[in-house]
């Protein structure tokens, strides 16, 4: 399908190379999750709203016990160039020594996720690890430290799998970029 209301935009992954990138995380997460998951579950956390999409596809593939979270931290709404962070939900469980699964759909500058690896680490959590659905290919103000990363975009503005443009296009079943932004 060509989500044509968006205007034009070029297809990046179909939904098969995105789903088998959201497999390949799941295997590598669970390989080094699971021990410590014996011990004491995994918070995952979802950054809505982005993230419902590779959370849902994700989950049933994590082999380890975990509790499933989430958190609302937005900075782009309906623009397509990021502004001020703007917190809606903080996670109500307790992530004190937890280990905790930040899973975001996109690195683009990265503010996003250092605040809330920031956040976690405050917290009181023990380790934070961060997975993104894809990462975008650009230079970054600060280093950002993410540990599994499934598909890389080019500096576009990118939609589908549930992230957004202008608000629209987060069901579209693949990941595709506006020609014009
Ligand atoms: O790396 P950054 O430049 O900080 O951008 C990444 C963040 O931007 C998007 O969220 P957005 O603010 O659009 O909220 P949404 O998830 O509700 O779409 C996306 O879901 C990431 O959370
Ligand atoms: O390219 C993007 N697309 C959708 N949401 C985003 N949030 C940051 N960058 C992007």
């Amino acid at each position: 399908m060509h989500p044509s209301h968006l205007g034009p935009a070029e297809p990046l992954y179909g939904a098969a190379e995105v789903e088998a990138a959201i497999q390949r995380m799941a295997v590598a997460i669970t390989r080094d999750l699971e021990a410590g998951a014996l011990h004491r579950p995994v918070v995952v956390l979802c950054v809505l709203s982005g993230a419902v999409v590779v959370v849902g596809q994700i989950l049933p593939h994590l082999h380890f016990p975990l509790y499933l979270d989430c958190v609302q931290l937005s900075r782009y709404g309906a623009e397509t160039r990021g502004g001020d962070l703007v917190w809606g939900l903080q996670p109500r469980a307790d992530l004190r020594d937890a280990t905790v699964l930040l899973i975001d759909d996109i690195l683009d500058e990265g503010l996003t996720l250092l605040a809330l690896q920031e956040f976690c680490r405050d917290a009181g959590a023990a380790k934070v690890c961060s997975a993104v659905m894809v990462r975008k290919r650009r230079p970054r103000e600060r280093e950002v430290e993410v540990d599994y990363v499934g598909l890389e975009v080019p500096d576009r503005f990118v939609f589908g799998y549930g992230l957004d443009a202008r608000g629209l296009g987060r069901n579209a079943p693949g990941i595709f970029a506006l020609t014009e932004d």
